[in-house]
């Protein structure tokens, strides 16, 4: 008889490592970076991470540095392009620029105006949901652009630190709740 097969609950706690204070003192940091290495791994994120968005996208939004990783293999796998969402700084053309905050810090998106059209249906990726504010400031940029976030996709949700909540009227599909 085959033995059940793994959930995807089941993968994320035997692939993501906790490392506690990192990246500074209090934090419990979720690295998903096995998953990534591991090849059912990453496969089972991006699969279930794009399924209930099936049909309503026309792009996918990475947010650097760890959603490129999913926003590039699901929207090779969904047939779509993929667009960058990046830290400050490293865009070279004109950029639309908003701040934010995260559970250990500040930081600052930036999109480049011209690469999402306006009305274009965008599904958000990331690795990690926790205060939400990268994805509420990502959720802005692509606003400025007349684009539509059609949702977002995360691998796992921290819970307790209102990100959910921050993000009220957007659908958000985590994989797994931490
Ligand atoms: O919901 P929030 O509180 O905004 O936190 C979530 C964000 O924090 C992490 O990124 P980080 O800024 O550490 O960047 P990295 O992916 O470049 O390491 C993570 O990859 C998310 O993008
Ligand atoms: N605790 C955490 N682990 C990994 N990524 C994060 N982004 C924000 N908080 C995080």
């Amino acid at each position: 008889m085959n033995p059940e097969p793994e959930t995807i609950s089941d993968l994320l706690d035997r692939l993501c490592e906790i490392v506690p204070d990192y990246p500074s003192a209090g934090i419990s940091f979720k690295d998903l970076t096995p998953a990534f290495a591991d090849a059912a791994g990453l496969r089972r994120m991006v699969d279930e991470i794009v399924a209930p968005f099936s049909g309503q996208f026309d792009v996918i939004a990475g947010l650097e540095a760890r959603g490129f990783v999913l926003a590039a293999a699901a929207a090779y796998a969904t047939g779509t392009g993929m667009v960058t969402v990046r830290k400050a700084g490293k865009l070279p053309r004109e950029v639309h620029r908003d701040e934010y905050t995260l559970e250990y810090g500040t930081g600052t998106l930036e999109l480049h105006r011209d690469d999402v059209a306006p009305g274009t249906r965008v599904l958000i990726l990331d690795d990690v949901l926790a205060t939400g504010g990268t994805v509420g400031s990502a959720a802005r940029l692509l606003k400025m652009v007349g684009a539509q976030v059609i949702g977002v996709g995360v691998v796992l949700e921290l819970q307790g630190l209102g990100g959910r909540e921050k993000l009220s009227g957007l659908h958000v599909h985590s994989l797994q709740l931490v």
